[in-house]
C-alpha cells in the first residue's frame, strides 16, 4: 500500500545574519514524513537540527530567514505550502498547534510558571477551537488521563513547579496533542530527564504514534533512540542531510563516512560486544567561513581532491536511500 505523505521538506535553505556576516545553517535539506511514521533527524550538536524544525514552523529568531525551498503540508484534502521564502503568519498560526504540535527539550521553558497546567492546556485548545470552558476542561482532563498523569482531577489545578520533570514533560505533550495534530515535532524531548523517565516518555510517544496514527519528527543525537523509534532517518552534518533512508538502510548499510563514523562512536543495543567504540577524529568546523565542498572532508578517511571546491550532490544508492558523497557518484543524482 502506498504510504500517505504528510509533510514534505524540499531543498530548504536557512541563514542567519550575524555580526560576522551571513551564515548558512541549513543547506538544501529535503525529507518526507509519512502518516503514522517517525522520522529521526540525527547529528551532532550544532549541525542544524533545531534550526531545520524552527524553519518548518516559522519560529526562527529575528536574524534568521528562509532563503529558499519549500515546506508542503498535506492533510489528506490537498496540499498546503506552509513556508517558502516569505512569511505567512496567518496560515502558520492555523497550522502550528492545530496540525503540528511541538515538544521541546526542556519542559520548563515550554510551560508558564504562573498558570495552572489545566489553564495552559485549555488555552492551547481554545486558540484553535470554539469550545466552552467546561468542554475544554473535560477534554484537558481526558488528555491528562490518556498521558498517564495520576489523579488528573486534582492535578489539573496544580502549577508546573508541583510536577516532577517527567510529569511536566507529559503536560507539554498534552498541550502539543490537545488539538489532535497530525504531526508532533519532538526536539530532544527527553534530554533533560532521568534515564528511566526518558524511556517512559519515549514509550508514550511511540504509543501515540501507533495507536493514534500520528507522525513524529524526532530530533536527537541519541542513536539508541533512533534505533528504537524511527522508520526513516535523516543524518545531518553541518547543515546538510548527508544520508537519508529507511532505518535498515542507515543501520545495516550506513554509507556516508560520517554515518559510519557516528555509528561506530556510540553504543547501540545489540551491537557486538567485541566492537570497540571509535571517536570521530577532529572536531566540527565553525559554520562561519566554512570552506566550499564536503563539510566532512577534513575528518573523512576517504577524502580526495574532488571532495573540496564545490557542493557534493545527493546520490540514490538504492530506492529511497540517498547519500551525499562522491564515493557513490556512479549512482543516479537526486535533487
Ligand atoms: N540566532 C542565531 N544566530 C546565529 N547563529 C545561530 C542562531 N541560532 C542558531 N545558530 C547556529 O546554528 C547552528 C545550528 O544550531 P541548532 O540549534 O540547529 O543545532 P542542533 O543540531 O539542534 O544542536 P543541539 O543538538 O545542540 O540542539 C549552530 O552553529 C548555532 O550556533
Amino acid at each position: 500500500m502506498e504510504k500517505e505523505l504528510i509533510l514534505e521538506v524540499k531543498n530548504l535553505h536557512t541563514s542567519f545574519k550575524t555580526g560576522k556576516g551571513e551564515i548558512n545553517i541549513v543547506k538544501d535539506v529535503s525529507f518526507n514524513l509519512h502518516r503514522g511514521e517517525t522520522l529521526a533527524v540525527v547529528g551532532e550538536s550544532g549541525c542544524g537540527k533545531s534550526v531545520t524544525v524552527h524553519s518548518i514552523m516559522q519560529l526562527l529568531p529575528a536574524n534568521g530567514y528562509i532563503k529558499g525551498g519549500e515546506v508542503n503540508y498535506y492533510d489528506g484534502k490537498g496540499k498546503e505550502t506552509i513556508s517558502a521564502h516569505k512569511k505567512n503568519g496567518k496560515a502558520m498560526r492555523s497550522i502550528r498547534g492545530a496540525k503540528i504540535g511541538m515538544v521541546f527539550q526542556d519542559p520548563m521553558s515550554s510551560l508558564n510558571p504562573v498558570y495552572t497546567v489545566g489553564s495552559q492546556i485549555i488555552e492551547s485548545l481554545r486558540q484553535h477551537r470554539k469550545l466552552s470552558k467546561a468542554e475544554a476542561m473535560k477534554m484537558a482532563l481526558e488528555m491528562l488521563k490518556k498521558l498517564g498523569i495520576p489523579d488528573p482531577e486534582k492535578r489539573i489545578n496544580d502549577y508546573p513547579h508541583q510536577f516532577s520533570g517527567g510529569m511536566k514533560q507529559r503536560v507539554v505533550i498534552a498541550i502539543a496533542m490537545i488539538c489532535n495534530p497530525d504531526i508532533i515535532i519532538a526536539d530532544e524531548p527527553t534530554t533533560a530527564l532521568d534515564v528511566t523517565i526518558q524511556a517512559q516518555i519515549m514509550e508514550l510517544m511511540k504509543s501515540l504514534q501507533v495507536n493514534d496514527n500520528k507522525s513524529i519528527i524526532l530530533i536527537t543525537h541519541n542513536m539508541g533512540l533512533v534505533a528504537e523509534m524511527a522508520d526513516q532517518v535523516a543524518v545531518m552534518y553541518m547543515g546538510r542531510v548527508v544520508e537519508y533512508g529507511k532505518i535498515n538502510d542507515i543501520f545495516e548499510n550506513p554509507s556516508h563516512p560520517y554515518t559510519s563514523a557516528l555509528l561506530k562512536s556510540v553504543p547501540v543495543l545489540g551491537m557486538d560486544k567485541s566492537q570497540e567504540l571509535v571517536t570521530i577524529p577532529g572536531s566540527t568546523p565553525s559554520p562561519v567561513g566554512l570552506k566550499p565542498g564536503c563539510e566532512f572532508a577534513d575528518r573523512c578517511p576517504h577524502a580526495k581532491e574532488e571532495c573540496r571546491g564545490k557542493d557534493i550532490p545527493n546520490f540514490e544508492i538504492t530506492p529511497g536511500h540517498h547519500v551525499r558523497c562522491i564515493l557513490f557518484n556512479d549512482h543516479q543524482e537526486v535533487r
